[in-house]
């Protein structure tokens, strides 16, 4: 029988009131100084919407006493899920945001801000010059990839045999994985604080990109890439993959890079790429970002002149899409805290059909694990048993939670560094046949 929650017992949530941890920093510091600001900064909002915003600020300065309340029907289409599901019993037991979950604290933040800015009316996204900045400070780290990615794709000389291409298929999961480093909540563009990655024109990610994928295996703290490339080689025929994905910008041109193999090589015969609903984490992408993304690729030609492989690259991904090869889904579900194993039976009964989902990043992650205190050692097969199709995380950890991580591991990361869990520095690459899993229980 398929698992519909985690088969071990479940341990308590995060919450943000402990001081000192990235959690209480983050919902009692850093969403008004760092994102909120910029919301202030970056857009030209009519002065109705201003003033929502600087009550959302004001109920933000005072986190540790202020109650969340129910959302006001804005028309959005997920009031009834937010306000009788997510929110309702928190509200009645009158948990702040400090207190509450720290998920639902801070996703409802964003929807919070939709609400203030009158989204579902005039849909706006407030982070959108993060996101263009986002590409275009990476070009030069886009052109090199792009450029590696058609010598894979398209040189005869690099035949798809079937052991290069797992090989291949390795370094795409690698560049997956690492893209998830670059992070605009985390590290905005042209910002200035400790994360900052120094923002040097069109050079800002380049040569951080590149040593980051070289520091590679031994920043990554839970590898099951053996076992993930095991099961992909045993798939008989074409299948449909997921990658449920996360950041706009450059992160989510690493996934698309993998998602252009994946149906480059013939291993899938159709992806579906599972975009959010509305702006959210500042830099998560949605189906206008994908587009954004292949039209700026499509473009950089005549920017650059002589180098031609993004370009070539943004054609390819086009005909993906419009060949039907590539699939752009949004849900409301991905923009909401629930833990994954709460997922509503249209999307569960729609990714059982996928023969792998990745799931992308960390706050897809922190739902993965439903946002719990889990012993860093239990197994992930243990957790992710519910998930309704074969599952691999590819995560960069920026939160204080995770499994499947031999102590071993997490001992030398602590030593290390003492931001070992919040730094997006380590990785983990966890994969889990939740059908094999199920057969072996
Ligand atoms: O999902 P991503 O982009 O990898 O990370 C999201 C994140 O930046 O936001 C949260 C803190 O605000 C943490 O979960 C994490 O640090």
């Amino acid at each position: 029988m398929h698992q519909t929650q985690p088969r071990v017992p479940l341990p308590p949530p995060l919450t943000s009131d402990v001081p000192g941890t990235w959690a209480f920093d983050t919902m009692s510091r850093r969403v008004r100084t760092d994102i909120l600001a910029r919301i202030f900064r970056e857009n030209q909002f009519q002065s109705h919407v201003v003033l929502r915003l600087q009550q959302l600020d004001t109920e933000l300065s005072a986190a540790a006493t202020t109650p969340l309340s129910l959302l006001p029907h804005d028309g959005g289409p997920d009031i009834i899920v937010w306000n009788e599901h997510i929110l309702k019993s928190f509200v009645q037991q009158r948990c702040t945001w400090l207190s509450a979950p720290w998920a639902v604290a801070e996703f409802y933040l964003y929807r919070r801000i939709m609400t203030a800015i009158d989204y579902f009316k005039t849909p706006v996204d407030p982070f959108q010059l993060q996101k263009d900045l986002g590409l275009t400070s990476s070009i030069d780290s886009i052109s090199a990839l792009a450029t590696r990615v058609n010598q894979i794709l398209h040189n005869p000389s690099i035949p798809i045999t079937s052991e290069s291409t797992l090989q291949h298929l390795q370094t795409f999961v690698f560049i997956s994985l690492w893209g998830n480093r670059i992070d605009l909540s985390l590290w905005p563009v042209g910002g200035a604080d400790e994360h900052t990655v120094k923002a040097t024109g069109g050079q800002r990610s380049s040569q951080s990109f590149a040593s980051v994928l070289q520091a590679g295996q031994k920043m990554i703290l839970s590898n099951h890439m053996t076992q993930l490339v095991s099961y992909i080689s045993q798939l008989s025929a074409p299948c449909r993959f997921d990658i449920i994905v996360d950041n706009a910008g450059f992160e989510l041109f690493c996934d698309l890079c993998l998602a252009d193999f994946l149906v480059c090589t013939g291993i899938a015969n159709v992806v579906h790429i599972q975009l959010k609903a509305h702006p959210t984490f500042v830099s998560d992408a949605m189906a206008k970002d994908v587009s954004a993304t292949i039209s700026f690729l499509q473009s950089i030609q005549s920017q650059q002149g002589a180098d031609t492989s993004a370009s070539i690259l943004g054609h390819r991904w086009a005909k993906h899409l419009s060949s039907g090869k590539w699939k752009l889904c949004e849900h409301f579900f991905w923009v909401q805290p629930q833990p994954m194993w709460q997922m509503p039976s249209d999307l569960h009964a729609d990714l059982s059909q996928s023969a792998l989902a990745f799931v992308k990043g960390d706050a897809n992650y922190r739902r993965l694990l439903g946002d719990l205190h889990w012993p860093f050692s239990t197994p992930f097969a243990d957790v992710l048993c519910y998930f309704p199709s074969p599952v691999c995380a590819l995560r960069t950890l920026k939160a204080e939670l995770g499994c499947g991580m031999d102590p071993v591991q997490t001992q030398r990361a602590a030593r290390e560094d003492d931001k070992w869990l919040v730094a997006g520095k380590y990785g983990v690459v966890q994969f889990c046949d939740t059908r094999s899993s199920a057969r072996s229980q």
